[in-house]
């Protein structure tokens, strides 16, 4: 008789402000057995998308209402047991969360405690979109599998190697550090992933290579990374600071909150939701999806075409500004959904550097693939890539690693 195998698998459950993605992963070959999304979470037109990888069965998709985070898990917990990959299965070795928000304290994975959901739920106010969702998330699983280890890996971990001289605004210290006020960054894991599968394509170690990566997605962030170590990104004390995104303004003079609140009136929740959710490229022209933009540009839409303008302009200024801060930059790197896919948007930021040695070849960069592939010519003193991001199997890796003690072999039950 041979022993049981030692569970193998992980599930990673990626909960936005009103989404949750998930993908089953076995870490013998990092192999996809699952992926899914719930959308529009408290909504009356609710979206589940589930496509089973393993056992034969189909794409399926549910709408209707799904009133929170709790109720979307269940319907998650439901689908894959239809599979036969139900969260009762004991190929389950652990299930990892992405939480957005874990300020100083984690710099690593953490299995979750209530001590760890404790901080977690400290963190709200910094992280009002995306803390609350992360924690329903990890109370739900944990309702659902009691015995199984639950991972945090923190958005916020990649970034805490960043020196004081980046990582501190310039306001009175006493005051910042009495309310841990300072730049935290987020979008760690992929700032992470994305730096290493650049170094990778080039063919070098990460310790060799200076890289700008660009997460463009709905909330969007820059990074400079070093050598693999995160020395400067974009956004600070909440995931607001920075790029122009879809719904968020970034950078802001904050005296514009002021004059909101002393002219226009508007309290502080207001201007809380006007800069978080009714600003970016939504705010500029009502739409924040970057292919409905460009069609809007194609049809001669001069408000599509302004907030297209300042999106990029303020992604250049930010690649200038990182590649002063590295001095030496042998990479930059798009990623997310804006960065993988729109190719106006990496031509446009790159258009006029070449005498930074920042140069995009037309043809590469029209081309499409779902792998890492360079679209700078071959002469190019910098590397251009355009680098998929997998926050799941970074998070999935990160969570196996830390319950095992191993990433790449699986430990065996010994046979009996
Ligand atoms: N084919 C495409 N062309 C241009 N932009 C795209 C395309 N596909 C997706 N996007 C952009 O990517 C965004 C979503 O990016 P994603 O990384 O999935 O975001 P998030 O993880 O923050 O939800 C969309 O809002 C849209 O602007
Ligand atoms: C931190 C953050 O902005 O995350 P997302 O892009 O998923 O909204
Ligand atoms: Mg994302």
């Amino acid at each position: 008789m041979t022993a049981p195998q030692s569970p193998t698998r992980v599930l990673v459950l990626n909960s936005g402000s009103s989404s949750v993605k998930y993908q089953l992963l076995d870490m013998r070959d990092s192999s996809r057995l699952a992926v899914g999304l719930v959308e529009r979470i408290g909504e009356a037109t609710s979206r589940l998308v589930h496509t089973p990888l393993e056992g034969g069965g189909e794409r399926r998709e549910r709408t209707g209402p799904i009133a929170d985070h709790d109720a979307a898990l269940k319907a998650v917990s439901e689908e894959l047991t239809q599979d036969g990959l139900g969260l009762d299965s004991p190929a389950l070795a652990a299930i990892g969360h992405r939480v957005v928000h874990g300020g100083l304290k984690f710099h690593a994975p953490t299995v979750i405690t209530e001590e760890v959901l404790a901080e977690v739920e400290r963190l709200v106010p910094v992280a009002p979109l995306h803390n609350p969702a992360n924690i329903t998330g990890i109370r739900t699983a944990r309702a659902l599998r009691p015995d199984l280890p639950q991972v945090a890996v923190f958005d916020t971990a990649f970034h805490t190697t960043m020196p004081e001289a980046a990582a501190r605004y310039a306001i009175d210290i006493e005051t910042a550090d009495a309310h841990r006020i300072r730049r935290y960054g987020f979008h760690g894991t992929s700032h992470a992933y994305v730096s290493r599968a650049t170094a990778a394509l080039l063919g070098k170690d990460p310790s060799e290579v200076n890289v700008i990566v660009l997460h463009l997605g709905n909330g969007a962030s820059a990074s400079a990374v070093a050598g693999g170590r995160c020395v400067e990104t974009s956004m600070g004390l909440t995931p607001l600071e920075g790029l122009v995104m879809g719904t968020r303004s970034g950078d802001i003079d904050p005296a514009v909150t002021f004059h909101l609140k002393r002219v226009a009136g508007m309290s502080t929740d207001e201007i809380d939701a006007l800069l978080n959710k009714k600003s970016g490229l939504v705010g500029l022209c009502g739409d924040n999806d970057m292919r409905e933009i460009r069609r809007r540009i194609d049809e001669g839409d001069e408000r599509a075409r302004l907030a297209f303008d300042i999106y990029v302009h303020r992604l250049k200024k930010y690649i200038g500004a990182y590649y002063a801060v590295l001095g030496r930059v042998d990479a930059v790197a798009f990623t997310a959904g804006v960065g993988e896919n729109a190719a106006a948007v990496r031509e446009a930021a790159l258009a006029g550097l070449e005498e930074m040695g920042l140069v995009v070849d037309a043809g590469l960069n029209a081309a499409r693939s779902d792998t890492a592939r360079l679209i700078s010519p071959e002469y190019a003193r910098v590397a251009v890539a355009v680098v998929p991001t997998d926050e799941e199997l970074e998070i999935a890796r990160q969570t196996f690693e830390l319950v095992t003690g191993d990433v790449k072999g699986v430990p065996e039950s010994p046979t009996a």
